[in-house]
């Protein structure tokens, strides 16, 4: 016989031939084996020959082991490599054993669950229906009966009776006794005397190594999306009742799950699993099966994705033109602020709905679609590892008091949520301060610890720790043990799915618009504003600073008029290693370019003049082509005056002197100077035209590398210091930003975010993405777009 000597997809080593002579013995599925233990090397060899015999008569990874030996042989040793792919399991203590002969029992119970009295074994069921629903067990117990105590024993001999029919088989090798033989009679005896033993220690590790390398390499028999779900059609379904989606198999039967029914009560669902068992997967199948069944007016979905991954890509139309049409908001990447911008979002929905129902004297969706016939859609919000929107402190209570609300209110307006983690155990906001489980019925449970197993679907509930790759435990009842279902999750195929996507779009995306997409971690620029930029054309001044963290996507404004107080000033380092096509960008200068160019393209009348001193050093003007900021302008028919640092301070004194006689025919003045700090000494004019300069149309946009020069006798003042209302913050500590914005605000920087603060205007300070500087491409690009 050969190591590669593996054999088909459903194949089970029923019977195997031992020794040289090749002596038949039951085995598999079929039979529990006995050995008379007498310590020699021979009966150690028989043992591990029919372990390696099992093991190659069965497909690969269906054959699971599990080793007691309480006697110290060794006999598991050859097949130590199997423990990697899951495949063996070492009891080392007698209270292991107990353990495990319990989850033995719950296995049994479910595999006959399975088989529905169909067949006599799990043997035959997977003959006649041709699938390879569950997997088989040999547990080998190389102990001395006498020392187990009298329970064990019980429970042996009752597994030994239920055993192999559920596919649970034993070898037992212990010292004989009479004593023992209600064990032994329920097992075949074998006698290594009488075998030449056929197998070394050698053949079984190559054995080992070849099977692991089969278990990778097979698809492990998926089930496939169209065994669970009706690809003939699509669409038909109604979702005034709730939605139901598939998952997989459970034995023959499809599982389906309904969410949002008002018979059933289950509104929301959680899952769980460790890395790598198939959470992306499932989320995959529930999402195309929701998709595949209801039409866009039906569904709309909001979906996030807290870790770093493209499986939402797919689903947007960024690089490509296609997208899901019953996507409404798609997080790539998404942070916390985007998770309760989303949260909120759906808060206004909410309310907005149930404003209507009462209208109609109605008290939910249901109800309201039955009394007017008219269709209000079912929205389902997946967020993926939500925990993560738990890990920042300073915000993680208010998350876990929106979750908790949204999951409890939101079901009676049609919004249901599906929460996936790899790991909740040691959420400890989740389980003392919400009631966020309460409200989740639906846990599917992929495999993980026993602590994860545990958290999902309740204590003493460790189902989920015994799975392979690709299944789950399905539990629609909070997890109660007994309403477990060890499920096979139908496979998400990319190229299957990809089609189908392809298909609604054909036919949706004449009525439906692509969905709006956050991507936490990609820059944003200004000319992808220029939608934003246009309606302030011959408006009252406005600024435009930067994207919010919003489910609409909408830039944020500020109102700069002729008012004390209009000036702007961005604060620390901008650099940021964001998409420059030669290392660093600069966001403060993206801030500045931003403000600037809203401020121009605003003023119709042409009656502006902008000012502007770049102090930056040398290197970062060229990268951050500083001088398209003046090109813009001109070219929006405005004056640029470029000066010097010396130059630019002798015109603030000037302006200072004429503002007497400035009048509301007089050009209004920008004063825009990069890298502040770098002026030097500032006169005091700096500070009295701060102060009294905005009213009579005289205003400064100013960026300082250093917060401390701002305020500081070289700098502003304290008195011209406070004539600043709005403020960007990019990557300052928390003790500069509680001195300039108050002891309230908690603000580190960030990557990629910059914190807008309008102390007159703005309620609290807005965290956004500031936009990229302007290159030559980006100058034009705006030109064109506006002019
Ligand atoms: N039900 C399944 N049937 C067949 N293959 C599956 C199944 N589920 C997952 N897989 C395969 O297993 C691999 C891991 O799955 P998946 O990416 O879904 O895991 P995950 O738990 O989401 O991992 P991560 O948390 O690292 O993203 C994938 O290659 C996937 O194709």
């Amino acid at each position: 016989m050969s190591a590669s000597g593996f054999v088909d997809r459903l194949a089970v080593a029923s019977t195997i031939s031992l020794g040289r002579a090749r002596v038949p013995v039951d085995c598999v599925g079929t039979a529990n084996i006995w050995i008379d233990e007498d310590f020699t090397p021979r009966t150690l060899r028989i043992a591990q020959e029919i372990v390696v015999k099992a093991l190659c008569g069965t497909a690969p990874g269906d054959l699971e082991l599990a080793f007691f030996d309480y006697s110290l042989r060794g006999v598991a040793a050859p097949f130590s490599s199997l423990s990697e792919a899951h495949l063996l399991r070492t009891l080392l203590t007698e209270r292991d054993l107990t353990d495990y002969i319990a989850s033995l029992k719950r296995h049994i119970q479910g595999v006959r669950n399975v088989m529905q009295g169909r067949e006599e074994s799990l043997v035959s069921f997977r003959r006649v229906t041709g699938r390879a629903v569950e997997s088989y067990r040999l547990v080998v117990i190389c102990a001395d009966m006498y020392l187990l105590d009298d329970r064990t024993k019980e429970d042996l001999s009752i597994l030994l009776s239920a055993g192999p029919g559920a596919g649970v088989s034993f070898l037992i090798v212990s010292p004989s006794d009479a004593e023992f033989d209600f064990l032994k009679n329920r097992c075949v005896a074998v006698d290594p005397r009488a075998l030449d033993p056929e197998v070394s220690a050698e053949f079984i590790v190559d054995a080992c190594e070849e099977l692991l390398r089969r278990v990778d390499s097979r698809a492990a028999d998926p089930v496939l999306f169209s065994d669970v779900e009706d690809l003939g059609r699509m669409w038909y379904a109604d979702s005034t009742d709730g939605v139901t989606f598939s998952v997989g198999r459970f034995g023959l039967d499809t599982v389906r799950i309904t969410m949002g029914s008002n018979k059933e009560q289950r509104h929301n669902a959680l899952v769980t699993g460790a890395v790598g068992q198939g959470k992306s997967n499932l989320i995959a199948v529930i999402v195309h099966s929701l998709c595949q069944r209801y039409s866009p007016l039906e569904l709309e979905l909001y979906l996030l994705d807290f870790k770093e991954g493209v499986t939402l890509q797919a689903y947007s139309n960024v690089d490509h033109e296609e997208y899901l049409p019953h996507a409404r908001a798609l997080g790539l990447e998404a942070d916390v602020d985007f998770g309760i911008a989303v949260l909120n979002h759906l808060f206004a929905v909410y309310e907005r709905r149930m404003r209507l129902f009462k209208r109609s004297g109605v008290q939910n969706l249901k109800q309201y679609r039955e009394k007017t016939g008219e269709v209000v859609s079912r929205i389902v919000v997946v967020i993926d590892e939500f925990q993560m929107m738990l890990e920042e402190k300073g915000t993680a209570k208010e998350v876990v008091e929106l979750l908790s609300r949204s999951t409890r209110l939101f079901r009676a307006a049609g919004i249901h949520f599906i929460l996936a983690s790899q790991t909740i155990a040691s959420g400890v906001y989740l389980s003392k301060d919400s009631d966020i489980f309460a409200q989740t019925p639906i846990r599917l449970a992929h495999r993980n610890s026993v602590r994860e197993s545990e958290a999902t679907l309740g204590m003493g509930n460790t189902a989920a720790a015994d799975l392979r790759m690709g299944e789950a435990i399905v539990n629609l009842d909070y997890g109660a043990v007994a309403s477990n279902r060890k499920v096979q999750v139908a496979w998400a195929d990319d190229a299957l799915l990809a089609r189908l996507r392809r298909s609604w779009w054909d036919q949706a995306k004449s009525e439906f618009a692509a969905p709006s997409v956050f991507d936490g971690s990609r820059a944003v620029r200004l000319v992808d504003a220029v939608d934003a930029l246009r309606p302030l054309r011959g408006k009252r001044p406005q600024l435009l600073l930067g994207k919010t963290i919003s489910v609409d996507d909408a830039p944020l404004l500020v109102d700069f008029a002729d008012e004390p107080g209009r000036n702007l000033a961005v604060f620390g380092a901008g650099e940021d290693r964001l998409e420059a096509e030669d290392g660093l960008s600069n966001a403060a200068i993206g801030m500045v370019e931003a403000a600037v160019i809203s401020l121009a393209w605003g003023n119709e009348l042409g009656n502006a003049e902008f000012v502007v001193c770049d102090l930056c050093d040398h290197d970062t003007s060229r990268r951050n082509h500083v001088t398209g900021i003046s090109h813009v302008v001109e070219s929006l028919g405005l004056a640029v005056q470029t000066l010097d640092a010396g130059a630019f301070l002798d015109r603030v004194r000037e302006l200072y002197a004429e503002l007497p006689s400035r009048s509301e025919e007089s050009d209004r003045v920008y004063l825009v100077c990069l890298c502040m700090e770098k002026a030097g000494s500032l006169p005091p004019e700096v500070g009295r035209l701060a102060k009294d300069g905005p009213a009579r149309g005289v205003h400064f946009i100013t960026w300082w590398q250093k917060a401390s020069s701002f305020d500081g006798r070289d700098g502003m003042g304290l008195d011209g210091a406070r004539y600043f209302d709005a403020k960007v913050l990019l990557r300052l500590d928390e003790t500069e930003t509680r001195h300039l914005l108050g002891p309230f605000v908690s603000w580190g920087g960030r990557r990629n975010r910059a914190l807008v603060s309008d102390s007159v205007f703005g309620s609290e300070p807005a965290t956004v993405i500031p936009y990229l500087p302007l290159d030559a491409r980006g100058c034009e690009g705006i030109l064109s777009g506006l002019v």
